[in-house]
């Protein structure tokens, strides 16, 4: 099987996530040998020790590219969602991939500030508001927004399972699904 690493990026609460676990679930039904690199697990283990500032945050998406990089030329379908708020580093990790001729697809699940801060699933939002963390992307924080992406997602109009099928289409165009 073709591997790929599949970029979910986007604000907090924007359904990288949701929509990374759906896709999973589709894909592993049909076969395909899946892993799902999950920010927050990843700041646990592999970036621990890492915050949010402008270097840490680069740091980390170079870290996540290279792994992901291994594990999608190795033929698994890797998910990546995960903020990657600055173009210059997920450029650097789409280079990764060309060099290695491995397949890369960046896809922007691009839900407005606004609602991403109504689901406020982990409730860093109010938190931000409340003046109890500064720093957060989308409001205090920068995100640099794809100019080009593979897929733009506007998850605030669709269903998950529509973001997920309008997913699962891009890779059966792209011969990898
Ligand atoms: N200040 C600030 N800004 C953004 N995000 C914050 C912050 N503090 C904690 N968190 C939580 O950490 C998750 C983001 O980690 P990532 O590794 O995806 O971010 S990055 O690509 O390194 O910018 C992110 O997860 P998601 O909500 O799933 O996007 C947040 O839950
Ligand atoms: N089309 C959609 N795609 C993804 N998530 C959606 C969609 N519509 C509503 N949601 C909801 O938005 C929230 C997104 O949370 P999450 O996936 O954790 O975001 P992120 O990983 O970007 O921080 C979930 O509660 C999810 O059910």
């Amino acid at each position: 099987m073709t591997g790929a690493t599949i970029w979910l990026t986007g604000l907090p609460s924007a359904g990288k996530t949701t929509l990374a676990h759906e896709l999973a679930g589709r894909l592993r039904g049909e076969g395909h040998r899946v892993e799902v690199l999950d920010g927050d697990e990843i700041r646990e283990f592999l970036s621990a020790g890492l915050g949010f500032s402008r270097a840490d945050r680069h740091t980390n998406v170079q870290r996540i590219g290279f792994v992901a990089e291994l594990l999608a030329s190795n033929g698994v379908k890797a998910l990546v969602p995960v903020i990657a708020p600055y173009t210059e580093s997920r450029e650097a990790v789409r280079k990764r991939h060309q060099s290695e001729g491995t397949a890369y697809l960046e896809v922007h699940v691009a839900t407005p500030v606004e609602v991403c801060s109504e689901r406020d699933v982990k409730g860093l939002y109010a938190k931000q508001a409340a003046g109890e963390i500064s720093g957060l992307t989308g409001v205090d924080d920068p995100y640099e927004a794809p100019e080009s992406p593979d897929l733009r997602l506007e998850s605030h109009t669709q269903t998950v399972q529509e973001s997920a099928a309008a997913l699962h289409t891009l890779l059966t165009e792209r011969g990898l699904a």
